[in-house]
């Protein structure tokens, strides 16, 4: 089989032009969350935000795209929730394996993460750290699906500082994985702490039957 070079160049440069496109909606996000301008500028923007909408779904997939190997040889999830840079709901957050393989990431919460006031929601926490151990586990070979994840929220955590996230794999009995991790201040003062339970599914196996997602494929619009 040969590879062909040029289509590879071409998906990689349409990913890149995805990617820009993802961190400019993330732009937009954030001014609709703060902006301020009149009721009439908010309805034109509103107008111009329905066409530009229609002009994307013009040509639209079923689902998004989903684990797939880069260039480099490496797994990724480009449409991953928390880590997926042409998501425009992720961070998205970069995550690094160190050579001991334990996880860590650095965070910047926008206010559009705001639960309490001047706060991080409670959710969106746990989001990343189901993320970060999910790949804590799996980074040291045991990968597998959340079946427990347990926060003890100690602090407020702020947006608009810089954070960052930590997370190791545990133990592991059979196909469960156990991982802690935390989000905390550079200073090394903790904010989250998790621990969550990973479960590598029977199915991966060929040990059950493949669950069809609520709505069947493609799930709920
Ligand atoms: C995602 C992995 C992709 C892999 C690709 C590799 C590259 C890696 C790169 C990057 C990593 C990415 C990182 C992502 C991070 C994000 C993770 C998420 O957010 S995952 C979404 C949220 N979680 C779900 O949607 C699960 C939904 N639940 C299920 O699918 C099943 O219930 C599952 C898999 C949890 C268990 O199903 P069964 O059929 O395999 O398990 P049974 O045989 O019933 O039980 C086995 C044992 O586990 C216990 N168990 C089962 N479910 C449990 C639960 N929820 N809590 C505690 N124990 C549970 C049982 O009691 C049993 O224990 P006894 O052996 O008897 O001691």
């Amino acid at each position: 089989m040969t590879l062909d070079l040029a289509s590879t160049e071409d998906a990689e440069s349409r990913l890149a032009a995805l990617t820009v496109l993802s961190r400019q909606v993330r732009d937009l996000i954030d001014a609709v969350v703060l902006t301020d301008v009149p009721e009439g500028e908010l309805t034109a923007v509103t107008a111009e935000l329905a066409a530009l909408t229609e002009r994307l779904g013009a040509v639209r997939r079923d689902s998004p795209r989903s684990f797939e190997f880069g260039p480099d040889g490496l797994p990724r999830n480009l449409s991953n929730a928390v880590t997926g840079a042409a998501n425009p709901h992720a961070l998205p957050l970069v995550v690094q394996v160190t050579p001991e393989r334990t996880v860590r990431a650095e965070l910047g919460f926008r206010p559009v993460h705001e639960g309490p006031p001047a706060t991080v929601h409670g959710g969106v926490s746990a989001m990343i750290l189901d993320q970060l151990l999910g790949q804590a586990v799996a980074a040291a070979g045991f990968p597998g699906m959340t079946g427990t994840l347990s926060l003890r929220y100690r602090r407020p955590v702020p947006y608009g500082e810089p954070l960052v996230a930590t997370a190791e794999h545990t133990r592991s009995q059979g196909r469960k994985s156990w991982a802690e991790g935390r989000i905390a201040l550079p200073d090394g003062t903790v904010l989250v702490e998790a621990e969550g339970l990973f479960i590598a599914p029977s199915w991966w196996s060929g040990k059950g039957p493949v669950p069809e997602p609520e709505g069947g494929a493609g799930g709920a619009r």
